[in-house]
């Protein structure tokens, strides 16, 4: 069972560290400090990594910065294009920060 999942094209960069953060809605911001989730694809749920949460901070969509694009691997402008593609019109997000523990 996983606790969390991401788009398959986004595994490559998790697995090699390239991505430490994600922005999700408010489904998943219940995640912790510390808390070591297990890591499936959403398209067939098949694990690939473990990851330790390392913070979950609230974010609003005008607040994003090239850090956030930084640490999602993307530029600002390709991060807000995917937001508004999986949350259109949601402008409260969490951010995840997370570092990458092992991968299967
Ligand atoms: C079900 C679901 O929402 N799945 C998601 C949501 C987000 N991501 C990725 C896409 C971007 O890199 C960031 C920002 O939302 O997180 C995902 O892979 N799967």
């Amino acid at each position: 069972m996983n606790d969390i999942t991401f788009f398959q094209r986004f595994e490559g960069d998790i697995v090699a560290g390239r991505k430490t953060i994600t922005l999700r809605d408010v489904s998943e911001s219940h995640f912790t400090a510390g808390q070591q989730l297990r890591v499936g694809r959403y398209e067939d749920d098949v694990y690939f990594c473990t990851i330790e949460v390392i913070s979950v901070m609230p974010v609003l969509l005008g607040q994003l910065t090239d850090e956030h694009a930084r640490q999602e691997n993307m530029t600002l402008p390709q991060l807000k294009e995917v937001i508004a593609d999986i949350y259109p019109g949601l402008n409260e997000l969490y951010a995840i920060v997370f570092r990458l523990v092992t991968a299967a």
